[in-house]
């Protein structure tokens, strides 16, 4: 422990101006406000081997943060945090519980304190610049290979882009896993064999949730969800004669059972187009008769391939689009939007399974915000309803996770989101 971690303590209070004061001394001795527990036990004790966690300062101002502070002290722990954030504090770090910053502040019921706030606002920028980094394929350049390059007279290319130690400690921002199998990578998916059990649909071997049946109600949801594009614009309740509804990922069809549901209890006609690109779902599909189903229009292949197709030919547009794949990630997402703008109706609704960041309800919040921002760069606005899912970590005899790899979902919170184009 050195003397800056000490200072996140906040043992003194009243919490005053002057820890600020003491913060920037201890920067401008050139001590980094990023220097960890770990690393400070392992100077004193001679040790050389890397840590395996990062337990930062930010991690201490969140376990220590008092529940007690006024309006006042709680300023200055808001200018405290501006600092370390300012001076490279990672909002997704872990620490040596295997926590984040924000997720200790989660598990001190302190998810509504400025400082989460703050720490969420920096996960939104950070993503954002990770973005525009890999974008442009900005190269970073190591401390040595600088010092090489300045003392040589033709500087090399540097190799390769420099892994941060810190990128192992990080907290996943995407759905799936890391590693290149099934879950995260769509061609190794699409030729993996899948089985359905009787509450889920699973990879055959390695055991990944496909689909689980306790994302029932919110697949309901979705379904509503498309069916309120039918209404035409400023209409109370005058429907299209005609609604197309898309929904991309059949799974174990779900939603689309509801959808079949909503399409006989409305007066309008319903085109229901499916996409489905596993060969095993679509072997289901013909199995339980959807293909032979009257207004039922099977997409078989990727949506990649498949909308493509559909906007070349023109003359399909969609009251609803629903998204809910496996084995995709963000960036595929920010890839169908453009699909969306082409191919939703004036006064259609889009609307996904919202699992992006949930295994950490703090990446759960800082994607909550970049959705929004990203759809607002294509003039679609998100509105999310906050609904409860009790019950979806348990089971009578169990975890609803227990036959599963790993779960997707930790959150009691799920964010259901309802995009529009904007001013409609
Ligand atoms: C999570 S499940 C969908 C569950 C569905 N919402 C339900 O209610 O049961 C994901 C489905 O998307 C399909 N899929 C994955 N990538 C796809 C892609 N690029 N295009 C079309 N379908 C895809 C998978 O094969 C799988 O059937």
């Amino acid at each position: 422990m050195s003397d800056l971690h000490d200072l996140c303590h906040f043992t003194e209070r009243p919490i005053t101006k002057s820890y600020i004061t003491t913060l920037r001394q201890y920067l401008k001795l050139g001590i980094p406000l990023t220097y960890t527990v770990e690393e400070a036990y392992n100077y004193t004790k001679g040790i050389e081997t890397d840590p395996t966690s990062t337990t930062t300062p930010l991690h201490l101002v969140c376990r220590h943060y008092p529940e007690d502070a006024t309006d006042d002290e709680i300023k200055i722990v808001e200018e405290f945090v501006s600092v370390l954030l300012e001076y490279g504090a990672g909002w997704c770090l872990v620490d040596d519980k295997g926590d984040t910053p924000g997720c200790t502040l989660v598990k001190r019921e302190l998810r509504n304190s400025p400082i989460y706030r703050q720490i969420v606002e920096s996960g939104v920028r950070a993503e954002l610049l990770l973005r525009k980094v890999e974008e442009y394929q900005v190269e970073f350049i190591e401390e040595d290979q600088i010092e090489s390059q300045t003392n040589e007279t033709q500087p090399e290319e540097p190799e390769e882009h420099i892994e941060t130690e810190a990128k192992d400690q990080e907290a996943s921002t995407s759905k799936y896993s890391e590693k290149p199998d099934a879950a995260c990578d769509q061609q190794t998916y699409l030729s993996t064999k899948l089985e359905y059990t009787d509450d889920a649909l699973l990879t055959k071997d390695a055991k990944d949730g496909v689909m689980m049946d306790w994302e029932t109600d919110l697949m309901h949801l979705g379904a509503q969800s498309l069916f309120k594009g039918g209404k035409l614009l400023d209409s109370e309740s005058e429907l299209d004669s005609e609604i197309n509804v898309l929904n991309i990922g059949f799974g174990m069809g779900i939603i689309d059972t509801k959808i079949q549901e909503l399409a006989a209890q409305s007066p309008s006609t319903v085109t229901h187009y499916i996409c489905e690109a596993h060969p095993d779902v679509l072997l289901k599909m013909r199995k339980d008769g959807w293909y032979d189903k009257p207004n039922v229009v099977v997409l078989e292949g990727r949506w990649q391939d498949q909308l493509d197709d559909i906007l070349q030919k023109g003359g399909v547009f969609f009251n609803g689009i629903y998204y809910d794949t496996f084995s995709e990630h963000y960036e595929d997402m920010l890839e169908l939007f453009d699909y969306v703008v082409g191919l939703l109706k004036p006064h259609g609704v889009f609307s996904f399974f919202n699992g992006l960041g949930a295994d950490r309800w703090v990446v759960y919040d800082v994607y909550r915000k970049l959705v929004e921002l990203d759809l607002s760069n294509y003039g679609l606005s998100c509105v999310y309803t906050d609904v409860n899912i009790p019950n979806h970590t348990k089971k009578e005899d169990g975890s609803v996770w227990d036959d599963v790899k790993r779960s997707y979902f930790e959150c009691p919170v799920y964010y259901h989101p309802e995009i529009r184009f904007i001013d409609i």
